[in-house]
């Protein structure tokens, strides 16, 4: 990636400004009360945490979490063969390449909005092999599975993935725990919807950029899975709009601490209790960032809507049930292309009002 090509040159009012608001307000939440031996002896400090994370998400959409239980080396190897990865030609990369057959790999020309992101990636499925429709027709039942596609170099990876994607998705489901007793529910409420998950890891690479005041390494956009899991590392980028103001805020870099955010899933299923918050990644000229997100998904056979539990007649359902594994496929297709229009989004099944 050289000079700036007109592909990754946003809107005048998608630009990010280059001063920058730093995050005082996203919440940190010590989650140890959930690691200690007595935590069953203890319900005042879970009961703390709940309030913590219900908050948080209500509030926010975004929180960070500290002595989360994911050991630091784990975290360190990860980072380190994206480095590794990233740091090979162009060709090498290129010959794992996702395409439309082989939905994960490396790709290095993702598009958000319709304008191209300053940004190359790596995806991983969790799973292996995933379970997912065929395509995104709502008629066609048939099914197909995606399968992982491993570089040559280096060769440690899949190992330190494997590793890696144990530890996050314990810490996912967690967290899921969390949210369900904080929104009034049993605490494994959300457990079976995991059971044959979609989830992915992605490792993304944020190269310097000759112009930061006019592209964005991803722009803005909400998850469209359950919960999100990002590791960053020192540099910094991550902004998120403030829901009181529409401000854009950069998440200060906490170290090993992890950034959690709503997707659409969980917004759904509390009828917008809940809400999957706008995102964006600046850039900058002189270093190149790095980042993990775990994108903790349900099984593709999840009939996403909001829960029985929490609507009723004065708060009756917002959005009709949509299959997640169709939402899925039609993403991933779609995601290839240079689109006309945005792709697809919660808001089209939302009930009128
Ligand atoms: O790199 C980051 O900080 C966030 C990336 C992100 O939002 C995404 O990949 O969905
Ligand atoms: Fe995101």
């Amino acid at each position: 990636m050289g000079e700036v090509d007109p592909a990754f040159i946003q809107d005048p009012e998608h630009r990010p400004k280059l001063s920058i608001i730093e995050a005082q307000g996203i919440p940190l939440i010590d989650l140890s009360p959930l690691n200690a031996a007595d935590s069953i002896s203890d319900p005042k400090a879970i009961e703390g945490l709940v309030r913590e994370i219900g908050n948080a998400c209500k509030d926010w959409g975004f929180f960070q979490v500290i002595n989360h239980g994911v050991p630091l080396h784990k975290r360190e190897k990860i980072e380190t063969a994206a480095r590794k990865f990233f740091a090979q030609p162009l060709e090498e990369k290129r010959k794992i390449r996702r395409d439309e057959k082989f939905v994960v790999g490396y790709f290095d020309t993702e598009h958000t909005k319709n304008v191209r992101d300053w940004k190359e990636v790596f995806d991983f499925l969790v799973e292996e092999p995933t379970l997912v429709p065929a395509s995104p027709e709502p008629e066609d039942k048939e099914e197909t599975q995606w399968i992982n596609k491993w570089p040559e170099n280096p060769p440690e990876l899949r190992e330190v993935f494997e590793d890696y994607s144990q530890e996050v998705e314990q810490l996912s489901l967690k967290l899921m725990g969390l949210i369900a007793l904080s929104l009034g529910l049993p605490e494994d409420r959300f457990k079976s919807c995991f059971k044959d998950q979609t989830s992915f890891i992605r490792l993304n690479h944020y190269p310097p950029c000759p112009s930061p005041q006019l592209a964005l390494g991803v722009g803005r956009h909400k998850d469209g899975g359950a919960l999100t899991v990002l590791a960053q590392d020192e540099v910094g980028g991550l902004e998120v709009k403030r829901k009181t103001d529409g401000e854009w805020i950069r998440v200060k870099p906490t170290p090993n601490a992890y950034i959690i955010n709503v997707g659409d899933i969980i917004q759904v299923w509390s009828n917008d209790k809940y809400e999957s918050v706008e995102h964006r990644v600046m850039v900058n000229s002189e270093k190149e960032r790095f980042s993990v997100p775990f994108f903790f998904n349900p099984a593709h056979y999840t009939q996403v809507k909001p829960l029985e539990e929490l609507t009723n007649k004065q708060n009756p359902a917002k959005y009709r049930p949509y299959s997640w594994g169709k939402f899925l496929t039609h993403r991933r297709l779609t995601n290839f292309k240079k689109l006309k229009a945005e792709n697809l989004q919660i808001y089209h099944f939302r009930v009128s009002e």
